[in-house]
């Protein structure tokens, strides 16, 4: 790395899309999500920009751009060099504040915080230099889960070749055919147009209604035939028992897993879920609420889980992130990250093709979720080749927006939100 690099600014924006007003991301417990991003610009005295965000959906994105604020005194005046001369250091200083982690700790709005200003720092950290395995080893806080796994083996890791990726792509599922609030009519042109892209791996949103998830998989299943994969995902919308009976009526249309099929926090549930629908060849994933390295070990452990769905903001960060990829290695679970809300196709590409060209090598029941929205946005927007991702060649975390994006969409100012207010008086 060059000479020192001073942090000398952080800035953080609230940026909501009015998805809602189409029923984009809708399912059984957020019916009407505005996706949203409290997005992170850090700034160095040699003019270097570092962009971060985590994911919102709507409200409440002030409250994470506060917790932002008050997180930044621990970034700006420092230099990258130090940071990331010892970033499990700085991550646990960020975490571990003596007065600050009351309000988490490594948990909440706090956590989407972390997530969002240490995006930033890897995205900064990523476009000034290349890393490798020790250095990103040393990113890992232990603390917690050497019970699980040891420094020593995160570092015994499998290593594949990165040719596959560039010539094949990391296969993706798409979520984009079937939110709860679509329309059966909108389900089969989605479906239609999906399997003439070469989609053959597609995600249905369940849990308001029985009927409707009875007629609306059975549909899907028309639509994709018996050998194509059908993943179903519930937002944590049943009790346990609830969730067993409820699932049991949709066997019948093989889904691979029900995803959050009750409370996130609710480890012994998801076990006692998982081994009740294992007879049925259904697994359980869940992880996109999961908001630290802890609760996925517990989920391993307990063996409540058959999908690890990390998240790239909703832990804190490619620091959290790697200790679960390796966690899940350890204890044989698949990766399949959540993606789609805003950015995070962006980002969690970075971090399945880590766990397969530096961790798993293998790519059996594996698969990374794809939503086609808002990709516009990005400057190095996803790529997809034939239903799977494209590796990305820009350097960096892929995290910065486009400023009139920023500008448009900034909340409330920005003119796309005066203008909904003025004309359509969209609920703020
Ligand atoms: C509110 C979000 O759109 C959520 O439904 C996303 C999700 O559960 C998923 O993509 O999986
Ligand atoms: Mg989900």
């Amino acid at each position: 790395m060059a000479g020192a690099t001073t942090i000398v600014q952080l800035r953080v924006s609230d940026v909501r899309f009015p998805t809602s007003l189409e029923q984009h991301g809708s399912d059984a417990m957020h019916t009407e999500p505005d996706y949203s991003v409290a997005y992170v610009v850090i700034e160095t005295d040699g003019g270097h920009e570092g962009y971060g965000l985590t994911f919102t959906l709507g409200k409440g994105t002030e409250v994470v751009v506060c917790a932002v604020e008050a997180l930044s005194a621990f970034v700006v005046g420092r230099t990258l060099q130090e940071i990331v001369g010892d970033f499990r250091a700085f991550y646990r200083l960020l975490t571990s504040d003596g007065q600050m982690r009351w309000i988490g700790p490594e948990k909440g709005v706090i956590q989407l915080a972390t997530a969002a200003v240490l995006n930033a720092v890897w995205d900064l950290w990523a476009r000034v230099e290349g890393k490798e395995p020790r250095k990103l080893v040393s990113c890992i806080d232990f603390r917690y889960i050497t019970d699980a796994l040891t420094e020593e083996e995160a570092l015994g890791g499998c290593f594949s070749s990165h040719e596959e990726m560039l010539r094949d792509g990391y296969p993706a599922y798409t979520t984009s055919c079937a939110w709860i609030g679509y329309s059966d009519q909108q389900l089969k042109e989605l479906c239609t147009k999906a399997l003439s892209h070469d989609w053959t791996r597609f995600k249905v949103k369940v849990g308001a209604d029985l009927q409707d998830d009875v007629r609306r998989c059975r549909l899907v299943r028309q639509m994709i035939g018996p050998d194509n994969t059908l993943m179903i995902d519930a937002n944590q919308r049943w009790d346990v028992q609830e969730a067993i009976t409820w699932v049991s009526h949709l066997a019948e249309f093989k889904p691979l897993w029900i995803e959050e099929p009750t409370s996130p926090d609710d480890i012994l549930g998801h076990a006692v879920i998982s081994k009740a629908l294992a007879p049925l060849g259904i697994g359980v994933a869940t992880g996109e609420q999961c908001h630290n390295r802890v609760m996925f070990k517990q989920l391993l452990q307990a063996s409540a889980l058959q999908f690890v769905q990390i998240d790239s903001c909703r832990l804190g960060s490619v620091n959290e992130n790697l200790a679960v990829i390796l966690m899940a290695c350890k204890f044989h679970v698949p990766v399949c990250p959540h993606a789609g809300g805003v950015g995070l196709c962006e980002l969690v590409r970075h971090l399945i093709l880590f766990d397969y060209i530096s961790v798993s090598a293998s790519l059996q029941n594996r698969m990374c979720e794809y939503v086609d929205h808002l990709h516009e946005h990005f400057k190095s927007p996803v790529v997809i080749r034939n239903a799977c991702y494209v590796p990305p060649k820009d350097p960096g975390y892929s995290t910065e927006m486009r400023e009139e994006s920023v500008r448009r969409y900034q909340y409330p100012q920005g003119e796309v939100w005066q203008t909904l207010q003025a004309t359509r008086g969209h609920r703020t």
